[in-house]
């Protein structure tokens, strides 16, 4: 499926960029920029699945768990993803079903923001709103859920970008340049 002459051309053609990676890669910070310098949409499912809603992401794991959160998650790509020139930021977790994965793929140039765990643990250490980082042992948790998803990241990637020290600006246009030569090669 995933690299029929019909997948391929829209997932360029769609002019769609859709961002991936653990908690606190820098998705919905990152997109953000992207999407104002290549003059895009910018689009969150997260925020989407609580503009639907009308209610925090920890209220609906509190009141429906994380299936009922996952099903929402789905939901909302699937509404996203047929849209054209987004950028899209995901949920950390929207790897985690096949057919999230499958859609994304489908349907724009994908995009694994890579951090390590010390890294991912600065950024979200101090963190209210993530239900799963409301443990005892961030640091713990978050790289058994790294060990967890890594593959699936690199599995639905298209470019795979390693988010380090440097500024998140500088990171952005690395990226542009990275996402110019995949268009370029795959066109
Ligand atoms: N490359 C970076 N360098 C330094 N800080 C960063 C970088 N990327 C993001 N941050 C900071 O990390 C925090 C989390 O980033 P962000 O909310 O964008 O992550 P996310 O990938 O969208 O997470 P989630 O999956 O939970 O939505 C923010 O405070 C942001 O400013
Ligand atoms: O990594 C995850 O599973 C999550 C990340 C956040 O973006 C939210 O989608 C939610 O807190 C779950
Ligand atoms: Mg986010």
């Amino acid at each position: 499926m995933q690299n029929s002459p019909t997948n391929s051309t829209r997932k360029i053609q769609s002019g769609n960029l859709i961002l991936v990676g653990m908690m606190g890669s820098g998705k919905t910070t990152m997109g953000r920029i992207l999407a104002r310098h290549l003059n895009k949409v910018f689009v969150d499912s997260d925020e989407e699945i609580q503009f639907r809603t009308g209610v925090t992401i920890p209220h609906i794991f509190d009141v429906e768990g994380e299936p009922g959160f996952r099903q929402r998650e789905t939901d909302a790509l699937a509404a996203l993803v047929v849209r054209n020139d987004l950028v899209l930021a995901t949920g950390g977790g929207a790897v985690l079903a096949p057919e999230n994965r499958a859609m994304m793929s489908e349907n724009g140039i994908v995009i694994y923001l890579k951090a390590n765990v010390h890294d991912l643990w600065l950024r979200t250490r101090n963190d209210r709103n993530r239900p799963l980082l409301q443990t005892g042992n961030v640091h713990a948790k978050l790289a058994e859920l790294l060990q967890q998803r890594n593959a699936l990241y690199q599995q639905v990637a298209d470019i795979v970008m390693p988010t380090g020290r440097q500024s998140v600006h500088a990171l952005m246009l690395k990226l542009v340049n990275e996402i110019e030569l995949y268009r370029k090669n795959n066109q």
